[in-house]
């Protein structure tokens, strides 16, 4: 593990006409995968776009690699790879070329890896990328982007639109790709079994701030869901959902002693962190 976060954010704040993004702390350590999980419009492209110094904060800080896009914006960049929905490459290109464009600028460009994932996603060398489909045009951004060894990997709804297989077959990728190098990815999506299977760590965005984040088996084993709270501590019972006229209540279980059967999925979690009511918020039983 390196010393340094990855990613470092202090203060971070951006405000448009209806809309205010506030990261107060966020660090990321080398080595793991986050999913970063929240509805639509609660700030998930704008916190990346700030991490990528596309857009600009009125004020906060944001170190990657403990660097400063200020002084050291090329350095930054030749470590970051992104991976977003559209593609970026020029339409009349093969993977050829792009890979000819690419080793141009990346110092560590690794030939061997770019063909190897090019042959494992079987995708066709020659014909320009205006042919491909959406997920061979995903895949090749990975094996383009994985290629120049990137430190930190930013992927932003990389995978929507695509069916189940590819997804899953990028995703055992990416996870056996970090697993070999140290390789740090902050991974946002709005299908969150992707999520569940990939991520060491999660960051629940509502509303421009942190809602709630936390490691794997923090989240994943911590939480069911109950109608019935009365014989329960106050203390462990965290959110209530009014839904179709059903109370259910998220408690936190992770103090029991006995492991749980059923503990709350990362898409039940979010469902009453976006919908439901937070318990020490003065709402009533
Ligand atoms: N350039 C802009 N000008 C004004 N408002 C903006 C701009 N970009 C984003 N917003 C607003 O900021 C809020 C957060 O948008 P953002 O795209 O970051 O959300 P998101 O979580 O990525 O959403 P989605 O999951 O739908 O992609 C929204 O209310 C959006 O309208």
């Amino acid at each position: 593990m390196g010393s340094k976060p990855v990613i470092d954010v202090l203060n971070l704040s951006k405000r448009y006409a209806d809309f205010q993004l506030q990261i107060n702390n966020l660090k990321i350590n080398e080595g793991s995968i986050v999913g970063l999980v929240g509805e639509n419009g609660s700030g998930k492209s704008t916190f990346l776009n700030l991490l990528l110094n596309q857009i600009k904060s009125e004020i906060g800080n944001v170190k990657i690699f403990g660097l400063d896009y200020v002084k050291d914006e090329n350095q930054i960049k030749l470590n970051l790879g992104v991976i977003l929905e559209q593609n970026y490459f020029p339409n009349s290109f093969s993977v050829q070329q792009i890979e000819k464009m690419l080793q141009k600028i990346y110092s560590r460009w690794d030939k061997k890896l770019y063909h190897n994932l090019i042959d494992e996603f079987d995708l066709p060398t020659n014909k320009p990328i205006s042919n491909f489909s959406r997920g061979m045009l995903v895949k090749l951004n990975f094996a383009a982007t994985l290629s120049h060894h990137p430190r930190l990997l930013i992927a932003d709804e990389a995978t929507s639109g695509l069916d189940p297989i590819i997804r899953k077959e990028i995703l055992s990728l990416l996870k056996e790709y970090v697993s070999d190098n140290q390789m740090t990815v902050l991974l946002s999506s709005h299908i969150l079994s992707d999520l569940e299977q990939v991520a060491d760590y999660f960051v629940f965005i509502k509303n421009g701030n942190i809602l709630l984040k936390g490691g794997r088996s923090e989240l994943l084993n911590h939480y069911t869901i109950k109608t019935e709270i009365t014989s329960l501590p106050l203390k462990n019972i965290k959110y209530k959902l009014c839904q179709d006229n059903l109370v259910q209540y998220l408690v936190d279980v992770s103090q029991e002693r006995v492991g749980y059967k059923d503990y709350a999925s990362l898409e039940e979690i979010l469902l009453f962190l976006v919908k439901g009511v937070r318990m020490d918020e003065g709402t009533s039983l």
